[in-house]
C-alpha cells in the first residue's frame, strides 16, 4: 500500500492495491483479465489460497458483494468485490461466513424454478398441485409442474445446511409480502424503488420482518440497472478500518466508473456513534447511499446527524395474512401439498411423486398455526415449518412410509418454545415495563398480568421487574396502602431466593396486589415539589435554624446552637415551633401551589 496520500494515487477496485492514476488503466486491463481467468478456474475453497484471490473469483449472489465476512485467515479485508464478475450460478460463496448474501441467490434461483407465483397467493384458496380436493374425498391427479421433481428438490431444500428462510429470501417486490403501509401501491418508497431513485434509508423493524430482504431486493434491482453497486456490511463484524476501505472503494468507483455505491449495514445500531460518524460526509456528498437496518429505535441508537440524512422506514411485524402468503410460497417451492381437511389419513392419498422419497402433505390447520405462532417473524415461521417437516420425514423414512402428513401438533413441536418477540436489551424491554406500570396505575389487574407474562416468558430478569414493583408500591400506592411496599419488597426478596420459573407467581401476586391497591401520589408529588424548590432556589440556601441544631460542645452552645428548642415529649400541650428556615415560613409542599416557588 502506498503510504503517501497524494490525490494521484487511486485504488484498483478489483485487487484493492494502490496505483498512480496514470497507471491505473493499464493495470486494470491486466487485473480484469486475471480476474476472468480465476473465474474459470475450479473453486479453490479449501486450498488455503489467500483471501484476496478469492475475492476476485467468487461471486455468490449476482446482486451483491459481501463484506466483513471474517475468514479463518483473519485477513483484514475479505470483501467479495464483485464489480467485474459475471454471475456464476452454482458456485458457493467465498466462505460460509455469516454474510447472508453468500450463495443465497444461487440456491434461491432453484427454488424459484420450482414454483414462482404472484403476490397475495394464498394456500387456503388453492388446491395443492397434484391433489384435487373435492368434497370429503381426496383424489389424486397426475403431478404437474413443480411436483414432478418433488423427491429430490424437497430433499435438497429441507436437508441442506441452510435454513429454509434464507433459501426463500425473495429477490423481487412481487414476492415481498406485507409491509403495505410503506411499500404498497402509490407509496413514496415504492415509486422511488421503481424509478431506481434510492435515497439513504434506515429500516427499523422487529426481527424477521423483512429488513434485510428489502435491501436484498433493492440490490437486485440496482444490479440490473447497472448504475450502482451494492456492498453489504454487518456492524457486528466490521471494524472501522474496514469501513474506511469500503468508503475508499466507493470513491474510486465514482471517480473511475461514475457508479454509486449502495452500502447496506445490518444491525447498524451496533456501530458506536463515532463509527457511524465515519459515513456522514460520504452520505452527505452522495458517494454512498446508505441503507441501515436496525431492530432498535433509531432515534436512540443512530447518530442524529446521520439519521437526518436518511429516510426512516418503519417495518412492522408481518400480519398473519402476509405470513400465510410467505408460507404458501415456500410450500410451492418445496412441492408440499396442503390438505384442506383434517384427519385424512395417508392411505387415502396416492403416492404421486413417483420417487423413492415419501410425498409430503401438510394440514391447513397446521399452516394456520405457524402463521399465528410465529409472531410476525417470517424467519421463525419458515424455519419452524422446515423443522416440523424434517422431523416427520425422518420418521417416515424409518417406518418406510410413502406419505407424510404434517399436523398441528408437529408444528407446535417445531415452534416449541412459543415464539415470543421480546428483546431484553432493547426497546421492547422498556415498552413492556412501561405498559405494566401503567396498567397497575390504572388498576387493570388483567392487563398488568398480561404485560408481566410478556416479559417473563420472553426471558426478562425477574429482579428487574421486582425492582419496578417496589418503586411502584411507593410512587403510585404510597400511603394509601403502606402494606404495598412491604409486599413488593417481600416479592423482590422472594424472587432473589428462588429465581425463575418458581418466582413468577410471586411477581404475579404482587402485580395484582398493586393493581388492586388504592392509589396515592401524595408523598411522591410533595417530594417532587421539594426537589423543585431546591433546584429553583436563587442564592445561598438558608441556614438551618439555630434552635434545630444539635449542640454537643460548649462552643456550639455558646454560639446559640439548640437555644430555644422545645423538646416535644416534655410538653403536654401541642408545641408551637418553626421547623422550616425563616425565609420559607408558610411553604407547604403538600399543597398544589406552595407559596414560595
Ligand atoms: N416481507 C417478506 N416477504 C417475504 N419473505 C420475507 C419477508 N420478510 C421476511 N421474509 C423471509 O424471512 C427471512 C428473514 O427475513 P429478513 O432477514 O429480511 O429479516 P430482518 O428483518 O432483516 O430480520 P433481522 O433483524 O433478524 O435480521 C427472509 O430470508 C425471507 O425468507
Ligand atoms: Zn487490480
Amino acid at each position: 500500500m502506498a503510504q503517501e496520500s497524494s490525490s494521484d494515487i487511486v485504488q484498483c477496485p478489483v485487487c484493492l492495491r494502490d496505483f498512480k492514476a496514470a497507471d491505473i488503466n493499464s493495470h486494470l486491463d491486466n487485473c480484469l483479465l486475471q480476474a476472468e481467468v480465476n473465474e474459470q478456474e475450479p473453486e479453490s475453497e479449501s486450498s488455503g489460497e489467500p483471501p484476496r484471490k478469492k475475492q476476485c473469483t467468487a461471486e455468490p449472489c449476482p446482486a451483491m458483494s459481501s463484506w466483513g465476512a471474517k475468514e479463518g485467515s483473519g485477513a483484514p479485508s475479505t470483501s467479495v468485490f464483485s464489480l467485474f464478475q459475471k454471475g456464476k450460478p452454482g458456485t458457493t460463496g467465498a466462505s460460509d461466513a455469516p454474510g447472508f448474501f453468500s450463495s443465497k441467490r444461487t440456491t434461491f434461483e432453484k427454488s424459484e424454478e420450482a414454483g414462482h407465483f404472484a403476490n397475495n397467493h394464498k394456500w387456503g384458496k388453492r388446491s395443492a398441485p397434484g391433489v384435487d380436493v373435492s368434497g370429503d374425498q381426496l383424489r389424486s391427479k397426475p403431478a404437474q409442474d413443480g411436483l414432478a421433481t418433488l423427491g429430490t428438490q424437497t430433499r435438497e431444500k429441507l436437508y441442506d445446511s441452510k435454513p429454509l428462510a434464507e433459501k426463500m429470501r425473495p429477490c423481487t417486490l412481487d414476492d415481498y409480502f406485507g409491509q403495505n403501509k410503506v411499500l404498497g401501491e402509490n407509496t413514496l418508497l415504492r415509486s422511488l424503488l421503481e424509478t431506481q431513485d434510492i435515497p439513504s434509508l434506515m429500516l427499523w423493524g422487529p426481527p424477521g420482518c423483512g429488513k434485510t430482504t428489502l435491501a436484498h431486493i433493492i440490490a437486485t434491482n440496482s444490479k440490473k440497472s447497472g448504475n450502482s453497486r451494492f456492498v453489504t456490511l454487518s456492524a457486528t463484524s466490521t471494524s472501522t478500518s474496514e469501513v474506511r476501505e469500503v468508503i475508499k472503494q466507493a470513491q474510486n468507483e465514482l471517480k473511475l466508473f461514475k457508479r454509486k455505491t449502495i452500502l447496506f449495514i445490518d444491525e447498524i445500531h451496533r456501530f458506536n456513534k463515532s463509527q457511524q460518524d465515519t459515513f456522514l460526509p460520504h452520505v452527505e456528498c452522495g458517494t454512498i447511499t446508505l441503507i441501515g437496518a436496525t431492530t432498535e429505535n433509531p432515534s436512540f441508537q443512530v447518530n442524529a446527524a446521520l439519521l437526518s440524512r436518511c429516510r426512516v422506514i418503519v417495518l412492522e411485524k408481518l400480519s398473519v395474512e402476509a405470513m400465510e402468503s410467505i408460507l404458501a410460497r415456500a410450500l410451492d417451492s418445496l412441492g408440499i401439498q396442503v390438505l384442506e381437511q383434517e384427519g385424512d389419513d395417508s392411505a387415502s392419498i396416492r403416492d404421486i411423486s413417483g420417487s423413492s422419497e415419501p410425498s409430503i402433505y401438510i394440514e391447513q390447520k397446521a399452516l394456520s398455526t405457524i402463521a399465528h405462532l410465529c409472531d410476525g417473524d417470517a424467519r421463525a415461521g419458515l424455519n419452524g415449518l422446515q423443522l416440523a417437516v424434517q422431523s416427520r420425514l425422518s420418521a417416515a423414512r424409518l417406518g418406510q412410509l410413502k406419505q407424510v402428513i404434517v399436523q398441528e401438533d408437529h408444528i407446535k413441536e417445531g415452534l416449541q418454545r412459543s415464539h415470543i418477540l421480546y428483546d431484553k436489551a432493547g426497546e421492547e424491554h422498556y415498552n413492556c415495563i412501561s405498559a405494566l406500570h401503567k396498567s397497575m396505575r390504572g388498576s387493570d389487574e388483567n392487563a398488568a398480568l398480561y404485560w408481566l407474562g410478556r416479559m417473563l416468558e420472553g426471558g426478562e430478569d425477574p429482579l428487574y421487574v421486582a425492582r419496578r414493583l417496589v418503586r411502584f408500591a411507593s410512587e403510585d400506592v404510597g400511603l394509601a396502602d403502606p402494606m404495598a411496599l412491604t409486599h413488593a419488597v417481600a416479592a423482590f426478596q422472594g424472587c432473589h431466593f428462588i429465581g425463575m420459573p418458581e418466582c413468577e407467581v410471586l411477581l404475579a401476586q404482587c402485580a395484582v396486589y398493586l393493581a388492586r391497591a388504592p392509589k396515592s401520589i401524595e408523598v411522591y408529588s410533595a417530594y417532587n415539589r421539594v426537589k423543585e424548590c431546591l433546584k429553583s432556589h436563587k442564592g445561598p440556601l438558608p441556614p438551618v435554624p439555630l434552635h434545630l441544631r444539635n449542640a454537643p460542645t460548649k462552643l456550639m452552645k455558646s454560639l446559640g446552637y439548640a437555644k430555644g428548642y422545645k423538646y416535644n415529649p416534655s410538653f403536654t400541650e401541642p408545641v408551637e415551633q418553626d421547623y422550616l428556615p425563616e425565609e420559607m415560613k408558610g411553604t407547604n409542599f403538600f399543597q398544589r401551589k406552595p407559596n414560595n416557588f
